[in-house]
């Protein structure tokens, strides 16, 4: 584990042949992979081959597909870029950054569950603090799951990109509920990746992407 590697560096390899060991166990403790997370100090040696940017919204770069357990990311977001307001279904997620700072709003669940196009009475999603939460490459993990509530991330830097470490667990979903803020209404939306393993993904292999 990262005490192991101590003597050395605890690298992003050594990060997921940890992850591989943990999540080949039946029982996953969230403090220890959280910890491993944490252990792992950002080197853009080490995941530069998967920051790529799209100058339209931010990416999502798959490092390593866990063995169907997780989904290890770098996400990449450029100044001004945000995700929609999203859950994580059946899924933990548990964030760093690697480089730049992201801003989190976590969100309510809407009450009633506003279905996709039916006009409920509309219901404004409630942020559970008036701030956002501010994460810098020197903070520790941001940890959600679905029954914590629901979240935005967005790069508020006018100058600078943001560089974000990303592990989904179990399963890594494929896609996940957006929410209007305004009016609470769902809509399904699809989590494809930019890249995968450092190669940029093609069009057709993105409709039909499965992690090898
Ligand atoms: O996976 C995504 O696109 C959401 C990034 S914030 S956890
Ligand atoms: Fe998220």
């Amino acid at each position: 584990d990262a005490d192991r590697c101590s003597g050395g560096k605890f690298r992003l390899t050594d990060l997921i042949g940890e992850l591989h060991r943990v999540f080949a166990e039946d029982r996953v403790n969230v403090e220890y992979v959280q910890y491993l997370m944490e252990s792992y100090r950002s080197d853009p040696a080490e995941w530069l081959k998967y920051a790529k940017f799209n100058k339209f919204r931010y990416t999502r770069n798959l490092v390593d597909a866990g063995n169907g357990k997780f989904n290890l990311m770098v996400l990449c977001w450029g100044e001004g870029d945000g995700s929609s307001i999203h859950n994580h279904p059946e899924s933990d997620c548990i964030m760093k950054m690697l480089a730049g700072q992201l801003t989190e709003v976590r969100f309510a669940w809407p009450e009633k569950s506003a279905v996709d196009d039916v006009d409920e009475d509309d219901q404004q999603l409630q942020p559970m603090c008036e701030i956002g939460r501010t994460l810098l490459e020197t903070d520790g993990v941001c940890h959600i799951n679905d029954a914590m509530g629901l979240h935005r991330v967005e790069n508020a830097s006018h100058t600078d990109k943001a560089v974000s470490l990303h592990l989904l667990y179990c399963p890594p979903f494929e896609e996940c509920s957006t929410f209007n803020q305004q009016t609470g209404h769902k809509t399904m939306a699809k989590s494809a990746f930019w890249s995968i393993y450092g190669e940029k993904v093609s069009k057709k292999r993105a409709e039909e992407h499965v992690p090898a």
